[in-house]
């Protein structure tokens, strides 16, 4: 089972030096080790850092990328109920 993670969690994570966690949909990612190998870049993955990116996300890519890079950066689904 997938770990459940808390939106307070999620925000202490918004550095690289602290884990540079994400929320897509309802999965939470963390971005850390991919931020310089992101093609976008690491300072727009930077400036969402513990926060929820859905919508940026989805501006920029297609489901693929999401499925592609999912086992090498998911690390579990956030709380329900806990919302950002
Ligand atoms: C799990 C998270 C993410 C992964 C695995 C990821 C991966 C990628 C990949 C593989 C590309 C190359 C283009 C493609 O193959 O579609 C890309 C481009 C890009 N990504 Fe991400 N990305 C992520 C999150 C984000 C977020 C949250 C943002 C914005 C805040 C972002 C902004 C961009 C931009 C602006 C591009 C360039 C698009 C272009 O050149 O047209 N990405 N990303």
């Amino acid at each position: 089972m997938s770990k459940s993670i808390s939106a307070k969690e999620v925000k202490e994570h918004s550095t690289v030096e602290k884990g540079l966690y994400i929320i897509i949909d309802n999965g939470v990612y963390e971005m850390a080790g991919f931020v310089d190998e992101h093609p976008g870049g690491a300072k727009i993955l930077k400036r969402v850092g513990g926060k929820d990116a859905s919508k940026q996300f989805w501006k920029y890519h297609n489901e693929g990328v999401l499925k592609k890079y999912q086992p090498k950066l998911k690390i579990g689904e956030l709380k329900e109920d806990a919302k950002l």
